[in-house]
C-alpha cells in the first residue's frame, strides 16, 4: 500500500487523497486571541516510560489512561531517546532555518502531495493576523524510503533527522501499546492499524515587539493524528486549552509532550479527547519544536471497537477509514468545528 499523502494546515498534518483547499471559517474568532488569553497554572502529568517495562506497568498504564481521559496530553520522561539525538535534531533544524532563503525555498512547493514540503509564515488577510511558523514537513517511515528526499544542506541533516526519528518511532510504539491496554484492548490494537509517520520541524523566529499582538506561532487546532509527540526546545510557546483557558506547557528538560489526536478520540469512543493547542511567539528568542505525527494506514478502520461499546457507552462514531477521514478533513478546518463530527452516529 502506498504511503498516505499528508497535507498540512494550521499546524496539522493531514493525510489526503484529494486536492481540496481548506476553508477558514472564523478560525480564531471563537477562541481567545494571543494577548487576551487567560493562562491557568495547570499541572502537566509526567509519565515515567521506563517503568512501563517493569513491575509497575499496570500502574503506569492507568496513569496514561487517566492523563488521556482528563487532560488530553502528558509529558513522558525516561523515554530512551538519547540526549545527543535530541540536541542533534535541534542543531540541524536550526542550521536549516538559518540557511539563506533561496536554499530553504528549494523545498517550497504548492503540491500538497509532495513527500517533503516547506511551509512559510503567512498573513491571514481575513483575520488580519500573522502566522509566524515556518516548517519543514516530510514523510519519515520507513526512513530508507524517504531519506533521499530530505535536505543535504546542512550536510548532517539526513543523519541527524534519521537518528531522532528512528528513536521517536520506538517510543510511539511503546506508548501506543500502553494506550491500547489502558482502553482494555489488545496491546497491538492500535499498532495493527498504524500507517506511516510524518514529521514537522517547526521554527518560529523572534518577533518584532510592534507585531507581537497580532502574531501567532500556530493558531489553535487539534491534530488529526492518533497521537502527536512534540519535542520542544527550551523556549516556552506551547499552550493547551484546559478547562476553557489557555495553559502554558513550558518545556521540561528531557521530556517529550504527547497529545491525544482526533483519531484516538474516535478509537476510544470519545473517552480520550483530542487536545486543542496553539503556539505563541516571543520577541527575544527563536523557538523550535519537532512534531511527530502518528497516523493510520489509509484503509485502516477507525471507530470504536466493540469492546468499548455497551448500553452505558453507545457508539459515538461510525466506523470509517482513515482515507475517508482525510478526504473530509479539508472541507472544514476550524478549531471549533470538529472534523470528527462528520463521522458521528446519528443518535450520538
Ligand atoms: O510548536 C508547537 O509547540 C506546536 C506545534 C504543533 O502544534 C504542530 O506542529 O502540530
Ligand atoms: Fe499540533
Amino acid at each position: 500500500m502506498p504511503a498516505a499523502v499528508l497535507h498540512v494546515a494550521e499546524g496539522v498534518a493531514l493525510p489526503e487523497t484529494k486536492q481540496l483547499q481548506p476553508t477558514y471559517e472564523n478560525p480564531i474568532s471563537t477562541l481567545p486571541t494571543v494577548p487576551e488569553a487567560e493562562l491557568c497554572d495547570g499541572s502537566i502529568p509526567i509519565i515515567d516510560l521506563e517503568a512501563l517495562h517493569g513491575p509497575r506497568r499496570s500502574h503506569i498504564v492507568k496513569q496514561l489512561g487517566h492523563a488521556c481521559q482528563h487532560k488530553g496530553f502528558f509529558a513522558v520522561k525516561n523515554h530512551g531517546i538519547p540526549k545527543t539525538a535530541v540536541n542533534n535534531i535541534f542543531d540541524t533544524t536550526r542550521e536549516f532555518f538559518h540557511l539563506p532563503e533561496e536554499e530553504r525555498m528549494k523545498f517550497y512547493t504548492p503540491d500538497p502531495n509532495s513527500d517533503i514540503r516547506l511551509m512559510t509564515a503567512y498573513k491571514d488577510e481575513v483575520e488580519n493576523v500573522f502566522v509566524a511558523r515556518e516548517s519543514l514537513k516530510f514523510h519519515c517511515h520507513p526512513v530508507e524510503d524517504y531519506v533521499n528526499k530530505w535536505p543535504t544542506n546542512p550536510p548532517s541533516f539526513r543523519k541527524k533527522a534519521a537518528e531522532y526519528l528512528t528513536n521517536v518511532r520506538k517510543v510511539e510504539m511503546t506508548l501506543l501499546d500502553a494506550i491500547s491496554e489502558s482502553l482494555g484492548l489488545e496491546r497491538d490494537y492500535i499498532e495493527k492499524r498504524l500507517g506511516g509517520h510524518y514529521v514537522s520541524l517547526n521554527y518560529y523566529r523572534a518577533c518584532e515587539q510592534s507585531e507581537l499582538e497580532l502574531t501567532y506561532g500556530v493558531r489553535g487546532h487539534t491534530d488529526p493524528t492518533i497521537i502527536t509527540m512534540l519535542l520542544q526546545d527550551d523556549v516556552p510557546g506551547l499552550q493547551v486549552l484546559s478547562e476553557g483557558k489557555w495553559m502554558d506547557v513550558n518545556p521540561i528538560p528531557d521530556t517529550v509532550v504527547v497529545h491525544v489526536g482526533d483519531l484516538l478520540q474516535a478509537i476510544s469512543n470519545h473517552r480520550y479527547k483530542s487536545l486543542l493547542h496553539q503556539a505563541i511567539v516571543n520577541c527575544e528568542k527563536e523557538r523550535m519544536s519537532i512534531a511527530s505525527y502518528c497516523y493510520p494506514s489509509s484503509d485502516a478502520t477507525i471507530g470504536p471497537p466493540k469492546k468499548l461499546i455497551d448500553t452505558d457507552h453507545p457508539a459515538i462514531y461510525k466506523d470509517f477509514t482513515f482515507g475517508e477521514f482525510s478526504k473530509q478533513m479539508w472541507k472544514v478546518i476550524t478549531p471549533t468545528d470538529k472534523r470528527l463530527d462528520f463521522f458521528k452516529c446519528s443518535a450520538a
